[in-house]
């Protein structure tokens, strides 16, 4: 005779919500947002449905919106024109630049959000990579001196905390010997500690005319800095590394497929891990719900609760929006 029945603690839902061991909440979420100049304009993004990019003044009506959800934290992209791009990315530290102007406005009409903006050369230059180039290769500490720039930059329009995306080493450390230089004391560093090259930034890329350029000179993907998603110990390495040189919360990415490294990295390490639910995997879901083939409100908190029990504290999702309505319903 069986005495052990795990099935008592699933007969009922109230029995199942008092032994359950992770909760998701809007307090989990950051919403990535893509910008564009102009005014009163929206534009959709087609591999990502409901995603779009938009002018400073729709951006700051959504972070209304999106802060009144309980989604209290926006980590911001630009949609740069081609004519302000460069080798240099310069553009990026354009102290009335359109992320510095978007950071602005949206800490005046929501101040306690908290803005995210992220630093990487990739949407401010000409061949698409997050680093300068010079005789067809990615220069590392040259990058890291335009990325500190850029953190300062965003430090002064009034971000709250600034997210390195592009895997050069030994940015965290100069990033935040800049900002303390500036007296930015209190801006943190989330930093992209563990991001792999990978397949699922495609819809990102195409939002914001990001891709690497194809062309004979320079490397033809990221793999150069990003991760090779082969590896599973190098992601601690990166991660030490990180916190040691001052990075505040660290982030694994993409998510879905990288849960082993947010568990693995998770007993590692007692700082906040964020996860990013990526261009792709958004995609992914979206494209099944459309054709009737998953259940689009079910598999996004399915999935995002996942990455709560993988260890993450923070997750970066597309759907921040949607699923905070799920939630508040
Ligand atoms: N610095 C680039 C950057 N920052 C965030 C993403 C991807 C995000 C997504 O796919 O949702 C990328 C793309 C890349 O590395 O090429
Ligand atoms: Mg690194």
């Amino acid at each position: 005779m069986i005495h052990s029945r795990n099935r008592r603690l699933r007969v009922n839902e109230s029995i199942r919500s008092l032994v359950r061991e992770n909760t998701l909440t809007t307090d989990d979420f950051v919403m990535p947002i893509f910008v564009m100049e102009g005014e009163n304009k929206q534009e959709p993004i087609s591999s990502m449905p409901g995603i779009f990019r938009r002018s400073i003044d729709l951006t700051v009506k959504e972070c209304k919106e999106l802060f009144s959800l309980g989604v209290k934290s926006v980590n911001l992209y630009m949609k740069v024109s081609d004519h302000l791009k460069d080798n240099t990315g310069k553009e990026a530290w354009n102290k009335d630049g359109l992320m510095q102007n978007t950071i602005k406005a949206i800490k005046d009409a929501v101040p306690g959000m908290i803005v995210m903006p992220d630093v990487a050369l990739d949407p401010y230059s000409i061949y698409g990579h997050d680093g300068i180039i010079e005789n067809g290769k990615i220069l590392n500490d040259a990058t890291n001196d335009a990325l500190a720039r850029m953190s300062v930059s965003h430090a002064e329009a009034g971000a709250d905390i600034v997210a390195p995306s592009d895997m050069m080493d030994g940015r965290v450390l100069a990033i935040r010997e800049a900002l303390e230089e500036s007296g930015f004391t209190d801006v943190g560093i989330l930093s992209y500690a563990a991001k792999y090259a990978s397949s699922f930034y495609g819809p990102f890329r195409s939002a914001l005319d990001s891709a690497p350029k194809d062309d004979m000179e320079i490397p033809k993907d990221k793999k150069t800095y990003q991760m090779d998603f082969h590896n599973s110990r190098e992601a601690l390495n990166e991660v030490y590394k990180d916190v040691e040189e001052g990075a505040d919360i660290i982030m694994i990415k993409p998510g879905l497929p990288y849960l082993d490294i947010v568990s693995k990295v998770r007993e590692a390490i007692d700082v906040p891990i964020a996860v990013y639910n990526v261009s792709g995997e958004y995609a992914m879901v979206k494209a099944a719900a459309q054709n009737g083939w998953l259940d689009n409100d079910k598999t996004i908190i399915e999935s995002l609760t996942c990455f709560k029990r993988a260890g993450a504290d923070l997750i970066f999702t597309y759907f921040a929006k949607e699923a905070a309505m799920i939630l508040n319903n």
